[in-house]
């Protein structure tokens, strides 16, 4: 399959959204349904969470090991998140796109930004929570973060909310159906898809 031809190019697709929003919950979803995407993983100097594994969930690396990536120039994109570092290595993003496969890079919306400006043709997607109570209840229940590190988040994730606008799109989380919310992702991938291939412009909107 030519991965040139507008048709099947391969999108560049980016989710993003606060702390707590269903990022993670989304993409598992999407890979136990065989969605067929390359899922990017990322680099972070953060602390592994239980049950979190180093090449699959991260790739985990002290802050001198991250350092050493950006001398080398590894990452297409990289910030400070929360305190941490976080960075989207290049190589296999590129291998993949090339493979004529769709990319998924969970980012924040720092990173979405550094997309948008190296990538003008990403979609980019942004997970919304039901409500701010939910979100909050959601992030606290997940039991991840220390006080301090909670309250961080939750700040951040008013100001990460009034960032929904720079989205091409905004995906509203439902509670205990996640794959409705999937199903609702993969139309828009393919619909942005079709509509590349029929050289019409990008639509923004807020999918229900
Ligand atoms: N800019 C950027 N953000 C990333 C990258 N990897 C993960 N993130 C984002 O960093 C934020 C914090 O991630 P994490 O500590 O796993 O917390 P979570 O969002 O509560 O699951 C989330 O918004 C992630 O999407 C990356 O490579 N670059
Ligand atoms: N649609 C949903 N319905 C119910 N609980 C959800 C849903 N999406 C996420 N959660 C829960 O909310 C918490 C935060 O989800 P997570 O995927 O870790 O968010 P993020 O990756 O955006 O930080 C987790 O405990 C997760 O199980």
């Amino acid at each position: 399959m030519d991965s040139n031809l507008p048709c099947n190019k391969p999108l560049l697709v980016v989710l993003s959204g606060p702390s707590g929003v269903g990022k993670d919950t989304v993409l598992q979803k999407m890979r136990e349904m065989q969605i067929p995407m390359h899922y990017a993983i990322t680099a972070t100097t953060r602390p592994k969470r239980p049950g979190e594994i180093d090449g699959y969930h991260y790739y985990f690396l002290s802050v001198e090991e991250f350092k050493k990536k950006i001398e080398q120039g590894e990452f297409l994109e990289y910030a400070n998140v929360y305190g941490n570092w976080y960075g989207s290595p290049k190589s296999p993003v590129i291998r993949a796109l090339k493979e004529g496969k769709d990319v998924l890079l969970k980012l924040d919306v720092q990173g979405a930004r550094s997309v948008r400006k190296d990538f003008p043709e990403a979609l980019l997607l942004f997970l919304a929570p039901p409500s701010i109570e939910w979100l909050k209840y959601h992030l606290r229940a997940r039991k991840t973060e220390t006080p301090e590190k909670l309250r961080a988040r939750e700040e951040a994730a008013l100001e990460e909310l009034k960032a929904a606008d720079e989205f091409d799109y905004v995906v509203l989380n439902r509670d205990n159906d996640v794959e409705s919310v999937v199903r609702e992702i993969v139309e828009i991938i393919n619909r942005e898809k079709s509509s590349r291939c029929l050289g019409r412009p990008q639509e923004s909107s807020v999918s229900r």
